[in-house]
């Protein structure tokens, strides 16, 4: 049961609701081991990466308990039986695995961690997160496919990221919270996902100034308490399924969204000639199917998200006219264009950027997901295409999309697992 098989869905109707943030609960989950006292997420996605964490948790010896009817993931990190998170095939599944490091070493001193994997999308170093946590006082060193990281005391500092790095901040973030004394996070990343953390560890009972902007000011405290905490909706799962509207000439009511979100992808489908609506906590997705180009250049938050530029290059395979999608944030993120090629577009990448010249329609294939952003733009191609599409190594999908065959089903796609 690795495949999809999905056959034109023409005009998506109907509402969906979206889950919490996959990039949010992650390491939020990791935070968590900050207190001894009980956690209590709210509306926790059922997501393989989330299912990956949560083992790991459980691995050094934590409690938890994932009420999934209620979304509700409890945890009790009371007691820490082991700081050795060196589970290649854990680690290897995603990459917030190395979110375990700043807040294993608060906690215990001592973290030893596999090197990361997630999706193949660059080279992806990590060298920030050690630059940020060895300036804090850790001793670090990598060797044999693992990191080790020892501190008897962390101590706050000034700390100037090169790059505003979502995980590095949020590594430095949850190091920092029980540092002593003042740490200053410069050129941070401003994600809504780290304004997130930065919440639920306020409520902790943390003391930072400054989340969702570039320089963030952490005093540690001496003590953090548990708390009941409810996660951001996912504002990629949003633009997926404005797309999907988008790109099936369809009219979908998305609700659960945080409107300042995804601004920059409201903004991008209007000038491709999408029509939305902008109501309470929901938006109204509608589109006459006449997609119109546009360029996107993918940059850190409040920028075109990254996450979002695979589902883009889909539509844009459809559109009237001509498109430059230029990555900037992920050396290597075209992995979707070859396949988008196989089912009939006309797409061209060329260093850092990919040229889809529209095209009037695509047609099924077989292919195949590389990664989890990669897959669902082939499953958003698919909806649009003629004849059946069948997409294989879906469990990419399955990391970041929560029930995504029900949810498509719900608005009318002809979509099923196999
Ligand atoms: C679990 C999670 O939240 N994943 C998100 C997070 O990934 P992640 O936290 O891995 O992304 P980063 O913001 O760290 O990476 C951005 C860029 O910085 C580079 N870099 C990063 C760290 C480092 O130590 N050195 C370095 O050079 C990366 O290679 C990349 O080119 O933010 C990305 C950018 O919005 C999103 O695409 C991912 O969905
Ligand atoms: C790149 C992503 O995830 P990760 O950082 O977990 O690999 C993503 O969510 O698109």
């Amino acid at each position: 049961m690795n495949k999809l098989e999905i056959s034109k869905s023409s005009n998506l109707k109907g509402n969906v609701r979206i889950s919490g943030s996959k990039n949010a609960v992650l390491p939020i989950i990791a935070a968590t081991i900050l207190t001894k006292e009980i956690c209590s997420i709210q509306d926790v996605p059922n997501l393989t990466d989330v299912n990956n964490m949560q083992d790991i948790l459980i691995n050094i010896g934590v409690k938890v308990n994932w009420k999934k009817d209620d979304k509700i993931l409890e945890i009790n990190a009371l007691d820490i039986e082991s700081t050795d998170m060196t589970y290649e095939d854990l680690a290897q599944k995603m990459r917030a695995s190395i979110l375990m490091l700043g807040p294993m070493l608060t906690r215990e001193g001592h973290a030893k961690i596999s090197l990361p994997g997630g999706c193949v999308i660059g080279s992806r170093p990590i060298d920030l997160h050690i630059k940020g946590l060895t300036a804090l006082g850790a001793k670090i060193n990598k060797k044999y496919g693992y990191i080790e990281a020892y501190a008897d005391k962390l101590i706050g500092t000034k700390i100037y990221l090169d790059f505003p790095s979502v995980g590095a901040t949020e590594n430095i973030m949850m190091a920092a919270v029980k540092a002593e004394g003042k740490t200053i996070i410069e050129n941070a990343a401003i994600e809504p996902e780290i304004v997130d953390l930065a919440n639920f560890l306020l409520k902790m009972g943390a003391n930072i100034k400054g989340a969702g902007t570039d320089t963030i000011v952490i005093r540690g405290v001496s003590d953090l308490h548990g708390v009941k905490y409810k996660i951001i909706p996912d504002r990629i799962e949003a633009g997926t399924f404005m797309i999907a509207a988008a790109i099936t000439g369809g009219d979908i009511t998305i609700e659960n969204i945080i409107l300042d979100h995804i601004n920059p992808i409201i903004a991008k489908l209007e000038e491709c000639n999408v029509k939305i609506d902008i109501l309470d906590n929901k938006i109204r997705v509608k589109s006459d199917g006449e997609i119109k180009a546009a360029d996107i250049t993918t940059l850190p938050f409040p920028g075109f998200p990254t996450d979002m530029q695979a589902p883009f290059t889909a539509l844009m395979s459809i559109a009237e006219g001509t498109s430059v999608i230029v990555e900037t944030i992920f050396e290597n993120r075209f992995m979707h264009v070859d396949e988008l090629v196989k089912m009939g577009a006309d797409a061209k990448v060329e260093g850092r950027s990919c040229i889809v010249v529209g095209v009037d329609k695509l047609t099924g294939a077989n292919v195949s997901a590389s990664d989890l952003r990669a897959g669902i733009a082939l499953l958003l191609a698919a909806l649009c295409a003629e004849g059946d599409t069948t997409i294989n190594n879906i469990s990419h999908i399955e990391r970041g999309y929560e029930e995504v065959v029900e949810k498509f089903v719900a608005v009318g796609a002809n979509i099923k697992k196999c």
